[in-house]
């Protein structure tokens, strides 16, 4: 992707954090079906233990628009979403091939949705009191990231079973300086009949400095009912893990659910 295409998206996400909270809180909602939509701390309620440090710029990216301050963000997000929407069918061409699916398997509807989260988690004096954004998995196809500092973003690796917690632990992502990050969501997982698994991820916060992180998120039309593939199904002789499902519903009981991985996926499974 041309650096010039990411400087500037990124240097536009900066500037919106940058604005004043009035100005930022003219996008405040609750409604998580509303876009563009700034909200703040991720599940941030009465009796956790952990607080959720984030501000979050929700946009819609068909057609990718922005009117107001800052400018930079109207002209930047076009080139920007187009660019890694083109960087995403690459990867899903990728993955039906890798899958013994036919190239375009995702093409069309299954992967002609999405949207963007511009994150930004403040600089934070006690790490053991907060993280940036809790443990989830997106819902979607794939995940595009791009983030301005190195470090914050964590994935959960599932080991053997045999080491301490599980053989479960967290594990920092250590991108190259700009490198984007690619994650798998819950449709990748249900289209692959479970071979390819969403990635849980978290992100924790830093005590030297803030982190603005771009997320762009590929996923199905809302009226695109999504399956496991038949070829998959088929030459495993193993059955659909997954029922057939609209995405529009799955994504209102994933965003009611919090993004909990088990909960989000016992909706889906047979
Ligand atoms: O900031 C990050 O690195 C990850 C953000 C994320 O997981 C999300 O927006 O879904
Ligand atoms: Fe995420």
């Amino acid at each position: 992707m041309p650096e010039a295409v990411m400087g500037a998206m990124m240097r536009a996400a900066e500037e919106f954090f940058a604005l004043t909270a009035d100005e930022k809180m003219a996008y405040y909602s609750n409604d998580r079906k509303k876009l563009p939509r700034f909200h703040t701390s991720l599940r941030n309620g009465t009796g956790e233990e952990v607080l959720y440090w984030r501000d979050c710029l929700k946009l819609g990216c068909h057609p990718p628009e922005w009117s107001d301050k800052p400018r930079g963000l109207g002209a930047a997000l076009e080139p920007y979403t187009a660019a890694v929407r083109a960087a995403a069918r690459r990867v899903l061409r990728l993955a039906a091939v890798g899958l013994g699916l036919e190239e375009e398997h995702f093409e069309g509807s299954l992967s002609g949705g999405g949207m963007m989260n511009v994150n930004h988690y403040p600089p934070c004096p006690d790490l053991s009191l907060t993280l940036g954004a809790g443990p989830h998995c997106d819902p979607g196809l794939v995940t595009v990231l791009m983030e301005n500092v190195g470090g914050g973003l964590q994935i959960l690796l599932h080991g053997d079973g045999d080491a301490a917690g599980g053989g479960m632990m967290w594990v920092d992502v250590d991108a190259a300086p700009g490198a984007l990050v690619l994650n798998f969501g819950h449709q990748m997982q249900v289209v692959s009949n479970g071979r390819l698994r969403s990635a849980e991820h978290r992100v924790v916060t830093s005590a030297r400095a803030g982190r603005t992180s771009l997320a762009t998120f590929v996923w199905p039309e809302p009226g695109c009912t999504v399956t496991p593939a038949q070829e998959l199904v088929l030459a495993a002789g193993e059955g659909p893990l997954y029922k057939p499902h609209s995405y529009g519903e799955f994504l209102g009981v994933y965003l009611a659910e919090g993004g909990v991985k088990e909960s989000a996926m016992a909706h889906l499974k047979h």
